[in-house]
């Protein structure tokens, strides 16, 4: 069986590394330097880094700069999202040697131009299904932006290589991931699932390693690592098995 993909998150707002509670703007921690960020979690081991920028998520500005060093500073595989929703925002994406982008608002707003680019650069794209409920949330998760499973039907349609599932409710909560939602986006495709929000514990992780089978492939990690709640060492010798 494949082991569980861990993704420890470093989410930019106002060139800080932050967290949030639910997304919602203004209940930012801060926990300083995104770059030593980064580089304390590629030290401990991680393959992959989620690197967000927040401000242009919220459409408050953008840290794009930052961003493109956090990730080019990277040896390590970095999935990027936040305001990526156009042919210039791609492309700068894309120029820092991501290995992956993860669009949320334009897949919702322009199906169009998302099944183009999916078209177009196949695996490297990833698709955000940020959720309450089962009501997808876009523009900084402030706007609702139709329902989840026609949303992931038509994307499958179009050949989205993968999806990125967040229960919103779960985010920056330490509440635990919301299982029974992971199971129902597994159950409606075929395409990988990497599950977000919530995680609070080293069982929490157990959880989610076995979905692998019924399609769950990584796991982004955030406010558990900033509180201490585990290490990401720990993290990844329990998801190594
Ligand atoms: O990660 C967050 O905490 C978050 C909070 C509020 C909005 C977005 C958030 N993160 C990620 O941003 C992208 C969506 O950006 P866009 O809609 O494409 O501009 C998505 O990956 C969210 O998970």
């Amino acid at each position: 069986m494949s082991k569980l993909e861990l993704l420890p998150a470093v989410d930019v707002r106002d060139g800080q590394a932050v967290r949030l509670v639910h997304g919602e703007s203004g209940t930012e921690t801060s926990y300083g330097s995104p770059l030593e960020a980064a580089l304390a979690w590629q030290r401990s081991g991680a393959e992959w880094l989620h690197l967000v920028d927040l401000d242009a998520a919220f459409g408050t500005g953008d840290n794009r700069e930052l961003i493109a060093e956090v990730a080019r500073a990277m040896d390590i595989k970095v999935e990027l999202s936040g305001g990526i929703r156009d042919d210039a925002s791609l492309a700068a994406a894309l120029a820092t040697g991501c290995t992956r982008v993860n669009l949320g608002t334009a897949a919702l707003e322009t199906p169009e131009w998302v099944a183009k680019v999916i078209a177009e650069h196949g695996d490297q794209i990833a698709v955000g299904l940020d959720v309450r409920g089962t009501t997808l949330r876009g523009r900084g998760w402030t706007r609702d932006g139709g329902d989840l499973y026609e949303t992931l039907a038509r994307l499958d349609s179009e050949g989205c290589a993968r999806y990125v599932v967040t229960d919103i409710a779960k985010d920056g909560t330490l509440q635990g991931p919301n299982l029974e939602l992971l199971r129902g986006v597994c159950a409606a495709t075929d395409k990988p699932v990497v599950a977000s929000g919530g995680v609070s514990s080293l069982d929490d992780l157990r959880a989610i390693a076995a979905l692998v089978p019924e399609g769950v492939e990584g796991a982004i990690v955030g406010k558990a690592l900033y509180a201490k709640a585990f290490t990401l060492e720990e993290a990844l010798a329990v998801v190594a098995g």
